[in-house]
């Protein structure tokens, strides 16, 4: 059995970020950019009034209180999106609209609501300091700036600068394929009938619901029977995906056949039975630089063993650099007990109060006990080596953020 973290390592050490493709940006959310972005323009383009107001030269501001007013001439007004020529004297004032360009001699804007209008004129409420109320051009951006570097993740801001530096499509490392296949031939699809002996495919959707989860495309294999010939062919046919994931056939019985398909199809293991809980017999391979996964058949197991292989990988071709869980420390509201020599990682609940982190288990902790990991909302992790683990200890929390 191979220890997680050095199992992780070779996987990782296998995983080659993918080529990359353009995008229109609205496509682009959650990839990664891989490409550098300058920007072209300078943003604000023109210096622009953060304010409905008045544009005014400050100076004739100074001194003016509520009750005793400096009075300019309104002399006209400036919309948003149409500049205007006229050049500011002293003693006058141009009605102003938030996002509208300062015009010539203006040098700070009077909020409305700190003027008094009195016919063609205003009564100046309060005194403003030279360049009050104004964004100044390249106050956003600098025209030639590196703005985003490759490996910046896309987030909604980042699209909308991308928007604002006049991007349309941008380069991200495109979205890894994932086949999923399930094997058993005790399996049926969701609508077909649960005759004696055979048990629903979960499989298949929560994996895809995962790599969807993480931003890849799962393409659906269905069901390959324990037949060496059968297994062989629909691998074959979905090795031209960036990632293959077949679940079940992968522990010792007489069908488990996994192993023997792959290592005739040629694909290279590189482990077999790692030292966790749930997913032990967790088998990694590959073929042409392709991550080959073959997750164990019971679902919390095959669950397990993705986040804590596939997601990684995956994160990994997409171009991601952070590829490791968001961790916290939190007290456990009940005793643990488990026996050497595996890592376990608990279905847990997550909560915080009074700015402590406490977890709980979800439910029984079965490899094949899926309704407990749908109430939970982290992965609760208790060391190798660790038997008893008292109520209120301090144990590392693996939250499942992305889930939610
Ligand atoms: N003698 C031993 N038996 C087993 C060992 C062992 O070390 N010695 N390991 C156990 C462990 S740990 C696990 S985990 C399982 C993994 O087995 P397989 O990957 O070979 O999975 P299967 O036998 O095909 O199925 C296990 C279980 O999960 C159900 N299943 C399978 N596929 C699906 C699916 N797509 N959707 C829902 N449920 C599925 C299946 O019916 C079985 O109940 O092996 C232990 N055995
Ligand atoms: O590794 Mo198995 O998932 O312990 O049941």
């Amino acid at each position: 059995m191979i220890d997680i973290d050095i199992a992780l390592e070779k996987v990782l050490n296998r995983a080659k970020i993918n080529d990359n493709v353009r995008v229109p940006i609205l496509e682009s959310l959650g990839f990664v950019i891989a490409e550098e972005i300058y920007a072209n323009d300078t943003i604000p383009p023109f210096d622009k009034s953060a304010m409905d107001g008045y544009a005014v030269k400050y100076i004739d501001t100074i001194g003016s209180t509520k009750v005793d007013p400096n009075l300019l001439n309104l002399v006209g007004e400036v919309p948003a999106g149409h500049p205007s020529d006229y050049q500011l004297k002293s003693g006058e004032a141009l009605k102003i609209m938030t996002g509208a360009p300062i015009p010539k001699g203006a040098d700070a804007v009077l909020r409305k609501e700190r003027a008094h209008l009195k016919g063609n004129q205003i009564e100046v409420l309060v005194e403003v300091s030279k360049g009050k109320d104004i964004c100044p051009a390249g106050e956003d951006v600098e025209k030639g700036e590196l703005i985003f570097s490759p490996g910046t993740k896309i987030t909604p801001a980042v699209v909308g600068m991308l928007a604002t530096l006049g991007y349309d499509e941008v380069t991200v490392y495109r979205q890894p394929e994932v086949a999923i296949l399930a094997t058993g031939d005790e399996l049926v699809d969701i609508n077909d009938d649960l005759k004696a002996g055979k048990i629903r495919n979960s499989n298949t959707y929560s994996i895809a619901a995962q790599v969807k989860t993480y931003g890849g495309k799962p393409k659906i294999l269905g069901i390959g029977r324990d037949k060496l010939t059968k297994l062989k062919e629909k691998i074959k046919l979905s090795l031209e995906s960036d990632i293959l994931i077949t679940t079940g056939g992968v522990s010792v019985g007489e069908y488990d056949l996994i192993q023997d398909v792959y290592k005739e199809l040629g694909i290279d293991i590189l482990f077999k039975k790692v030292a966790m809980k749930p997913g032990k017999p967790v088998t990694f391979g590959v073929y042409n630089d392709k991550p080959v996964f073959g997750l164990p058949g019971n679902p919390a197991a095959a669950m397990v063993g993705f986040e804590i292989f596939v997601r990684p990988t995956l994160l990994k071709l997409m171009g991601q650099q952070d590829l490791k869980f968001k961790r916290v420390t939190a007290k456990l509201k009940e005793s643990v007990e488990k026996k050497k020599g595996r890592r376990h990682y608990l279905r847990t609940i997550l909560t915080r109060k009074d700015n402590e982190n406490f977890v709980s288990k979800a439910g029984t902790q079965g490899s094949g006990v899926l309704h407990t990991f749908a109430n939970a909302n982290s992965l609760a992790v208790v060391p190798k080596d660790i038997e008893y683990l008292a109520k209120g200890s301090e144990v590392e929390v693996l939250t499942l953020d992305k889930w939610f």
